[in-house]
């Protein structure tokens, strides 16, 4: 009974708590979860890895989320009969569709509200979006069969980190010598699937809530406001633009990307978009805001230094360059944090960096560090603010 009070008690915080009180809490309970555990239940839990997300990609095959969904807003559970014939797959085994479901309701991605009757829960709404099936597309196909190739790359290897290079574990899994953003560039379902990840990894918390972009444009007298430097789709100007209305920045923000990129046509008004690759000329010049969102950590410190310095050379009196980017702590990094650094090494060779491994980086470019505002609770973005030596 006074267990119970407790999960209570957690249950009550979690639902009052904020942005910052609800990563703290999720911390303490995934750090809590192994003291609980026996050594059965945490090879129960590591053995459920892989065909959790892989159940995960199954459901959004089959449209389970979104049929239970729609089945939720008229609050009538749907049989696995139901769900496999709303499926895009009509002669989907009902079968196969029990299997995935229970699995699914066993790990409380949906919700079982009776013997083979299912409804969505808070899980299952946010599974149900296209931007989630891109995003568990990559995690689930492109990232976990990178993932699966790091025993045997590394031991063939001798277990040495990755310098650089185009022989990673991207290439192997892939049977591909492509680089990998030239593979995602030949590819506009991949290309897709990685905007997708970058919109759920960027939407909760904007960078420019914490950073005062708005006194800092103050007086600003040049024409080009801030230049997203391969900013894919140019999601983070739309949302400076939705954000922060009254400054009317349509016609001011510049989002710059790969061609192949750019040629999959998707625009936001207001929203110059340009093809332009990282190490060619900057030909916007004078921008107030270079801004890079997850780019550095894509490549080496080497290709780093060089991006740098072809914005260092844009750089106009009133110019400064914003990099939005993970800084892992020296200790106690995120879990988000860690993943994304392995993700990295094997996709590109490259790495999440410390404060330090930034500032060496800036240094050989010429530049240096005014200060950095850490903006997200959970990654622990932080944006960066640049500006000449
Ligand atoms: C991790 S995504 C980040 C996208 C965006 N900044 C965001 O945070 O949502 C990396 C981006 O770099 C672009 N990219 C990769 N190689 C590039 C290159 N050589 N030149 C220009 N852009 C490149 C990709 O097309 C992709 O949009």
């Amino acid at each position: 009974m006074e267990l119970d009070a407790l999960i209570d008690q957690v249950r009550t915080a979690a639902a009052q708590a904020d942005e910052a009180g609800r990563a703290k809490l999720l911390r303490a309970l995934r750090a809590l979860q192994p003291t609980l555990e026996t050594e059965k239940d945490l090879h129960w839990r590591l053995g459920r890895c892989h065909l959790l997300i892989t159940t995960v990609r199954l459901g959004q095959d089959l449209d389970v989320f979104r049929s239970l969904v729609a089945a939720s807003a008229a609050d009538t559970p749907l049989s696995s009969q139901q769900v496999a014939s709303k499926s895009p797959f009509p002669n989907a085994s009902p079968a196969l569709v029990t299997r995935i479901l229970r699995h699914l309701a066993a790990m409380s991605l949906v919700a079982e509200t009776g013997p083979d009757a299912f409804l969505a829960n808070k899980a299952t709404h946010a599974l149900a979006t296209e931007k989630s099936e891109g995003t568990l597309h990559m995690f689930g196909d492109a990232i976990g069969r990178v993932a699966v190739t790091l025993p045997e790359y590394f031991a063939k290897r001798g277990y040495q980190d990755i310098p650089s290079g185009t022989q990673l574990p991207f290439q192997l899994a892939y049977n591909s010598d492509k680089p990998w953003y030239q593979f995602v560039g030949d590819s506009p379902e991949m290309s897709k699937w990685l905007q997708s990840l970058m919109l759920v990894v960027g939407e909760d918390e904007l960078w420019f809530k914490a950073f005062p972009f708005e006194d800092e444009i103050k007086g600003f007298r040049g024409d080009t406001v801030l230049v997203d430097v391969s900013g894919g789709f140019g999601q983070q100007c739309a949302a400076l633009i939705a954000g922060l209305p009254h400054l009317e920045l349509k016609g001011r923000l510049v989002v710059q990307d790969l061609a192949s990129t750019v040629d999959l046509g998707v625009r936001h008004e207001g929203v110059e978009a340009q093809a332009r690759d990282l190490f060619a000329e900057q030909k916007v010049k004078g921008a107030r805001f270079y801004y890079l969102r997850n780019i550095l950590h894509n490549w080496p410190d080497a290709e780093c230094v060089e991006m740098m310095k072809r914005l260092a050379e844009a750089l106009g009196d009133e110019s400064q360059i914003l990099i939005d980017e993970v800084v892992l702590p020296d200790q106690g990094a995120a879990p988000e944090a860690t993943n994304m650094d392995l993700v990295m090494m094997g996709f590109m060779g490259s790495r999440e960096r410390t404060a330090g491994e930034f500032e060496r980086i800036l240094d050989q470019a010429g530049l240096k560090s005014l200060r950095t505002i850490v903006y997200a609770h959970g990654l622990r973005n932080a944006i960066i603010q640049v500006v000449k030596k």
